[in-house]
């Protein structure tokens, strides 16, 4: 419903209300209709204001009466007689403006919004189009191709970009609705001509067939996305077990092995998806963190998806021992080979025989630790994602002696914790990480080169990643490849000269290491690529200290910084990304190229509208990645992954088929799976 009054003499103050977030449902139109009506028909009313009760405006709409029979008014009439009042009719958004939501607003003729506020057209999301006006009025008020954008996207945007796109009027910090009765008091008897947006006309474009190839292009993008997702359930692996043929195992009771961020989220990923789960934790103080944090993220998790946990399913324990009894068990202890050797030694011989044994680690040797084990064939890898409860990615690790009945389970338990499970082969940083090493290499090198950071995430947030290389590893932590290089025994900064630079006869940056012995670690210390305010601080600033290092350790190695481009940016990082890519399908390690998609829209932000890397290559056309691949390696000969994968070269020989028909010329020839 609406309620209705008066307020500040002559302003009539309209107020949806439909908890949680005033959708429109039938009653809320029907209260907008009556209430307009009422406010347009009191001499007394000069203007009017519409707002949503408790800080939310409108949420869109209802999504409880999908399905339903319609009933009450219908929007389009109803937001076209808001317009076309001739009394100023202004919206005062807080909370969320969405959907049917937004379109109201625009409707109106003044959109003042809080601050915090989001705005959004995401009916593309719901399979639906913006059908209230939204696809009318928004290119009108905003332009073509920054309607088109919101509207292919629905992605919610900032009450701050909203301000700039020319969505909104004004924006406060104020009580929103005091700001706009006050507002419609001083707008009181102004014309109205130019407040009617179906009234304006859209601005004419020369490119308009470039910008709707671009959204068409967005549109294909999502669509194959929306069938990769679906393919990586149908798993199969270079020695033939298959998705159809392999009988995963019911597991009731699961356990994980350390309680530290991952073991906890795993915890609660677990015991969300019905599971009862023994949690361990040999340190005491850890433990003890663990046993208050767990049930406050379940409960958080409870909250948001309006589910119910047992309390009891999860049990503590100190000791290993504790697990005799589970089916299946993930060990998530911090990523060092001997210690997880000796997990899962003790594992093997607590454990019943017929207990599946998994590793969440994130790059070590799966076939290794199965060796340690008695039942090889009862081990894989299942790498989550940080914050375990929340990513959707889980990378399935089969190695070399893994039964299909070890891999069905796990990709089985993946699906009920919600994850999209990908299987994938065993080597370092299995498919993910390792092209994401590639790719961090390659950000690193850019600065070498004369390249900030801000650059290098600012081509990469366009391109359309949340975050930029930089921003995300800031917020990932220095810390922890710098941990992996020091085991790999690169991380020596002691070395000078022309070696200082060089690992195994190829290129390496120590930037990164250089860094972490500054004790910059990112986000945590407050100081990493960027600065924060404080240690955990959130917003990154740029760093002069960071930028006179550069200019220092450039200096130092004779380096001369040169200028360099988002496009050299894109190609750079993304080109080795997916050259990486290549030769994980020619090894075998990822059946397909919609696991290696899956794998990067779910787990490292690759925008979803462009498809996902192996797409996007596609896209952009194998033979220019070739041709780019090609030139940056000759102005680089010393990274040898600059150089086109075998695969791609084949499929460029083969007249570069069209991503479906990749599988077709993917031999897993090199394969030792
Ligand atoms: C003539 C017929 C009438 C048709 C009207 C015109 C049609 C227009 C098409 C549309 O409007 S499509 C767009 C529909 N709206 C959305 O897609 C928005 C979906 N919601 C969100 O994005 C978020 O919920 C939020 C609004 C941004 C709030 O996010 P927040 O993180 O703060 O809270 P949540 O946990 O997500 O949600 C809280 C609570 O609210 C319920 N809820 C959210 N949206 C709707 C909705 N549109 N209708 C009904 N209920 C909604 C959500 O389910 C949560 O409830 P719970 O009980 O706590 O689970």
């Amino acid at each position: 419903m609406a309620q209705y009054r008066r307020v500040s003499g002559s302003v009539g103050l309209i107020t949806l209300q439909n908890p949680p977030v005033n959708a429109l449902s039938a009653s809320v139109r029907q209260g907008i209709v009556d209430s307009v009506k009422r406010a347009l028909g009191d001499q007394k009313v000069k203007s009017v204001v519409i707002c949503g009760q408790n800080g939310v405006f409108c949420g869109g709409a209802d999504i409880r009466e999908f399905g339903r029979q319609m009933s009450g008014p219908p929007l389009v009439p109803m937001i076209h007689d808001i317009e076309a009042a001739n009394k100023p009719v202004v919206a005062a958004i807080e909370g969320s403006a969405l959907g049917g939501g937004l379109e109201l607003a625009l409707g109106c003729h003044y959109r003042i919004s809080h601050s915090k506020a989001k705005l959004g057209l995401p009916e593309v999301t719901l399979g639906l189009l913006p059908a209230a006006g939204g696809t009318q009025r928004l290119p009108r008020l905003i332009g073509v191709p920054a309607a088109l954008n919101l509207i292919t996207t629905g992605r919610h945007v900032t009450a701050a970009e909203a301000l700039q796109l020319g969505i909104l009027d004004h924006v406060t910090e104020h009580n929103t609705v005091d700001v706009a009765v006050k507002f419609a008091l001083s707008v009181t008897g102004e014309s109205l001509d130019g407040r009617r947006i179906s009234s304006f006309s859209c601005a004419p474009l020369s490119d308009l067939d470039s910008l709707f190839e671009e959204a068409m292009l967005k549109a294909r993008a999502l669509q194959y996305f929306f069938f990769a997702q679906r393919a990586v359930g149908r798993w199969s692996t270079p020695s033939g077990a298959r998705w159809d043929t392999s009988q995963p195992r019911p597991v009731r009771k699961a356990a994980v092995i350390g309680l530290g961020t991952m073991g906890r989220g795993i915890t609660v990923a677990l015991a969300q998806a019905g599971l009862s789960v023994v949690a361990v934790e040999t340190h005491a103080k850890q433990l003890m963190e663990a046993k208050k944090a767990v049930p406050s993220m379940l409960k958080r998790g409870a909250v948001r998806g309006g589910t119910t946990i047992e309390p009891d399913s999860i049990t503590y324990s100190e000791t290993v021992q504790a697990v005799a009894d589970v089916d299946l068990v993930i060990e998530a202890v911090f990523e060092d080979m001997a210690l997880k050797e000796k997990v899962f030694q003790q594992l093997s011989i607590v454990c019943k025989p017929d207990t599946l044994l998994c590793t969440n680690t994130s790059s070590l040797d799966v076939d290794h630790l199965a060796s340690q084990t008695r039942h090889p064939e009862l081990v894989v890898g299942m790498h989550f994602f940080a914050p375990a409860h929340v990513m959707k990615l889980l990378e399935v690790v089969y190695g070399r002696r893994s039964s299909p009945a070890a891999v069905a389970t796990a990709m089985q338990l993946g699906k009920k914790m919600g994850k999209v499970s990908v299987a994938v082969g065993n080597c370092r940083g299995f498919a993910g990480n390792r092209m994401l090493k590639r790719y961090l290499e390659q950000a690193f090198f850019l600065l070498e080169e004369g390249a900030t950071p801000e650059l290098v995430d600012r081509a990469l947030e366009e391109f359309g990643f949340p975050m930029g290389v930089f921003r995300m590893s800031d917020l990932s932590g220095l810390d922890v490849g710098w941990r992996v290089r020091k085991a790999d025994g690169l991380a020596d900064t002691s070395l000078t000269g022309t070696s200082a630079r060089v690992r195994q006869g190829c290129r390496y940056s120590p930037l990164g290491d250089l860094l972490c012995e500054h004790g910059r670690f990112g986000q945590k210390t407050g100081r990493g690529w960027y600065q924060y305010d404080k240690p955990g601080g959130r917003v990154a600033k740029s760093d002069p200290w960071l930028h006179n290092f550069l200019d220092e350790y450039r200096a130092r190695h004779g380096l001369v910084p040169r200028c360099i481009d988002q496009q050299e940016v894109l190609e750079r990082c993304l080109f080795v990304l997916i050259n990486e890519g290549f030769q994980i399908l020619e090894e075998g390690i990822a059946a397909g190229p919609e696991d290696i998609d899956a794998i990067y829209v779910f787990g490292y932000g690759w925008p979803r509208h462009r498809g996902g890397p192996m797409f996007y290559a596609d896209m952009v056309g194998l033979e220019r990645v070739v041709e780019r691949l090609e030139r940056y390696h000759q102005a680089h000969p010393n990274v040898p992954y600059l150089q086109p994968s075998g695969l791609l070269r084949r499929l460029v020989a083969n007249g570069s088929p069209p991503i479906h028909k990749w599988r077709n010329v993917i031999k897993n020839r090199n394969s030792q799976l």
